[in-house]
Order: C-alpha cells, then structure tokens, then sequence
C-alpha cells in the first residue's frame, strides 16, 4: 500500500512527503525528482526546450511506473491529476492525500523560480487552483490541511491515515 500526495505547486507534497514517510517507516519517491533523474535535465529545462504536452507525457509515464511500487510515499508534481491514465493507475495503488493548502498561504511560502508555469507570474496559481480543485477532490481519499506548521500537518496525517 503506498501514501500518495496530490495537490498545488507549493501546497508541501514534497516537504510533508519526506517527513511522513520517515515517521511511518516507508520509502520516499518524489515524481519529479524521477523525472530528473531519469531524463538528466531539470524540470525547468524540460519545460523550456520541450514543451508541457511532453513534460506531462514523462509525468504520466512515471505516475504508471511508480503505481507498481509498495510501502512508499509518493510525492506527485501538482499536475499529475492532469492526465487521467496516470493518476487513476497510482490511486489503484494506495490512498491518495490531497494536500489543500490556501492558495495565499503558498504565495507567502513558496519560490517559485523552480516551477516554470509560475516562476513568470505567480499570480497565476489562482487560475491554476479554479482549473484543477475539482480534480484533487475527485482523486483524494483524504483531504489533508497544510496551513498550520508541518509538525501539525505530519500529526493530523498519521493519525488520519490511522483510521482509513
Ligand atoms: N506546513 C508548512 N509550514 C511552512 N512552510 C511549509 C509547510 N509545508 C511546506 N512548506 C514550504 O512551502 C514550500 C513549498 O513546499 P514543497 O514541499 O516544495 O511543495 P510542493 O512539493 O507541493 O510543490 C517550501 O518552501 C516548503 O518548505
Ligand atoms: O503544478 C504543476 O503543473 C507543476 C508542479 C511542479 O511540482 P510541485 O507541485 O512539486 O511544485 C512540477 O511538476 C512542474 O513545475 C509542474
Ligand atoms: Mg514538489
């Protein structure tokens, strides 16, 4: 059974991601750092010389490599959800977390100069929020608050992933 983490850029998939899997016990996989590592280019490369269309090609291909991993915590890139092969693979493969963290409270955290559809304008997270709520919510099992400090976060999801 695997822990998957979806949500917005800078919602904290890959910063809760971390520190759940050491509290559980589980390995860690974040999908963009598998996309790094796997292509030898960085994520901002990829999107400048080739494109989203082939980026979100790579990201669906790892999403339906990584649904065939066990025990590990799975940090998404915030537009997994955006191809429905992929996503619908990895939920078959564990319990799916959406992270919902307010859209002001990411602005206030987050540099996005590593995030190449917001590092322009980051304004543009609102769009991007309307664009895709519904689908975090179609997809998660559990809905996760990051607003409060990650130790609170790590609390609530052990004890919620407890439950379920
Ligand atoms: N609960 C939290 N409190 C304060 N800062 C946080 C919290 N969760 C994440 N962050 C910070 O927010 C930023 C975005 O987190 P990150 O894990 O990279 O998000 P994602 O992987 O969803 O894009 C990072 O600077 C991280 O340290
Ligand atoms: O939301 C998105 O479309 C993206 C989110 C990023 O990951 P994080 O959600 O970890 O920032 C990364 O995959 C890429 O920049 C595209
Ligand atoms: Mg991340």
């Amino acid at each position: 059974m695997n822990i998957i983490l979806i949500g917005m850029p800078g919602s904290g998939k890959t910063t809760i991601g971390k520190s759940l899997a050491l509290a559980l016990e589980m390995d860690f996989r974040d999908l963009d750092c598998i996309i790094e590592e796997e292509t030898g280019r960085s994520i901002t490369d990829i999107f400048r010389e080739s494109g989203e269309s082939y980026f979100r090609d790579l990201e669906e291909e790892v999403c339906m490599k990584a649904s065939l991993l066990e025990n590990t915590v799975i940090s998404t890139g915030g537009g997994a959800v955006l191809r429905q092969g992929g996503i619908t693979l990895l939920k078959g493969s564990g319990k799916v977390v959406f992270l919902d963290t307010p859209v002001d409270t990411i602005m206030k955290r987050t540099d996005f100069s590593g995030r190449p559809l917001l590092k322009d304008d980051a304004s543009r997270i609102r769009r991007l929020y309307e664009e895709r709520i519904s689908l975090y919510r179609s997809y998660a099992d559990i809905v996760l608050d990051n607003s409060g400090n990650p130790d609170e976060t790590l609390k609530n999801a052990v004890n919620i992933l407890d439950r379920v």
